[in-house]
């Protein structure tokens, strides 16, 4: 096809790159901190654009002020200026069963779009890749709120 990719082929991540995400939020792992729980965790976000960016989860003395590692790594890309995601990987130190994303880091991936993949890891660092609408199917997002989808909508609104 004249080297002419698609979308969802330039969007797919070599098996290389997605060894150096899940290496990169293992590392980000070290920064976090987690004082109250104890529990590290990272994440690694890979833009369409090949951009990496790293969060860690952040917990408070207010506890339920703490920030998961996935939603920071994500809000440091919105932040930058970044939308469009290829991947996540998410590290914590289980050696006996992958990762699992919050429902409020799943609904935060999900605003970014349902068609991109997510690589839970263990400390040993194998992995089980995911997509976030495997994640959080029948999910809702950004269209639902489309004023067209509705009717009966007051009028003072
Ligand atoms: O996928 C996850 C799961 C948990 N945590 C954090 C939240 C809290 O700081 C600690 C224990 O739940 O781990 C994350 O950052 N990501
Ligand atoms: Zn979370």
């Amino acid at each position: 096809m004249d080297g002419v990719k698609s979308t969802q082929e330039v969007s797919r991540l070599s098996q290389e790159e997605v060894k150096d995400l899940i290496h990169q939020s293992h590392e980000a792992k070290k920064f976090s901190y987690s004082p109250y729980s104890k529990f590290r965790v990272g994440a690694a976000l890979r833009t369409l654009d090949d951009r990496v960016f790293l969060g860690c989860n952040v917990e408070n003395a207010c506890y339920n002020l703490g920030v998961c590692a996935e939603r920071n790594a994500i809000a440091k890309a919105v932040s930058d200026g970044f939308r469009q995601f290829k991947a996540i990987a998410i590290a914590s130190d289980l050696n006996d069963q992958f990762i699992s994303p919050c429902g409020g880091c799943r609904q935060f991936m999900r605003e970014f779009g349902c068609d991109w993949e997510v690589y839970l890891t263990k400390s040993d660092f194998s992995y089980k890749k995911m997509t976030v609408a495997e994640l959080l199917p029948d999910s809702f997002g950004p269209e639902d709120l489309s004023k067209k989808k509705m009717s009966n909508i007051p009028s003072n609104l």
